[in-house]
């Protein structure tokens, strides 16, 4: 569905991604890890056309996007910080994402239930600028499912959500999730990433040192707990230290 072919970007001397070779698949619900600064924003970024590599192709359902960016109709993201107009009410930017759509293609029934369960028709005539940090989340998290998108990309999604409506948006995800759709969250909520994702994409050092289905990660390194395994390739810069061995598995025969 998406495919990253030899992508690489450098900002100034900094190379934060290197021949990045890539694809994420339909039903996949993927969790992008790394270290602070290693580039995982910069790769969602990629995919939403918002960061321009120095060099590589991008795939959307095998076309190369090249300068056509109709395929973002297709995506929901969910940025770590919302940048919305300062003076626009929450209706007045909710009209205008939706005349967006509509006029670039898009025709269906806007998906509410966020909008529902996180009662925003209540606060509908606030301000942008007058949100606290956790309600322009939660408008963003609306927004990102609202017009029933295949692919939903959220960066850091219940970073500054109250207990409550991190419930309510990790159901939310669940629930497009088993509709098959390809969901790719960065976090580094570990509790949150061991619920909702079944892929970990490891970024360190520009390179991806690794992508794994979870379950898989928890037989090879012999713990549960994803939180751990990520924590100790990050205290190893990217390498796992293996078990030791039971004493029985030592012995041969
Ligand atoms: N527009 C930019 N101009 C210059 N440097 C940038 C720019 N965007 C990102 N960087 C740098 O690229 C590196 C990767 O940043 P990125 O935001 O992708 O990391 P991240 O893995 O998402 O980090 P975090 O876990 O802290 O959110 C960082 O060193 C960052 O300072």
């Amino acid at each position: 569905m998406i495919r990253f072919e030899n992508i690489s970007k450098r900002f100034g001397k900094l190379e934060v991604l290197k021949d990045i070779n890539i694809a994420f698949n339909k039903g996949q619900s993927i969790a992008i890890v790394g270290p602070n600064g290693s580039g995982k924003t910069t790769l969602i970024k990629i995919l939403l056309g918002m960061v321009i590599p120095n060099s590589g192709k991008l795939f959307f359902n095998e076309i190369w996007i090249n300068k056509d960016h109709k395929y973002r109709g297709d995506i929901g993201y969910m940025p770590q910080i919302s940048q919305y107009p300062p003076n626009l009410k929450i209706s007045q930017l909710l009209e205008m994402m939706t005349d967006i759509r509509t006029n670039s293609g898009w025709s269906g029934t806007p998906d509410d239930d966020l909008l529902k369960a996180f009662d925003i028709a209540n606060i509908q005539n606030k301000t942008m600028s007058s949100l606290s940090g956790g309600t322009r989340q939660k408008v963003g998290a609306a927004l990102a499912f609202r017009f029933n998108p295949n692919v939903l990309i959220l960066d850091e999604p219940t970073a500054g959500l109250d207990p409550a409506s991190c419930e309510i948006l990790k159901e939310k995800i669940q629930k497009e999730r088993a509709k098959g759709k390809l969901i790719i969250i960065t976090s580094h909520i570990m509790a949150d990433l061991e619920e909702l994702t079944d892929h970990v994409l490891y970024i360190q050092d520009a390179h991806i040192q690794f992508f794994e289905k979870t379950d898989n990660l928890r037989s090879k390194y012999k713990e549960d707990k994803l939180g751990k395994i990520i924590a100790n390739l990050m205290k190893n810069k990217g390498e796992i230290k293996t078990p030791k061995l039971k004493t029985t598995e030592n012995i041969t025969l």
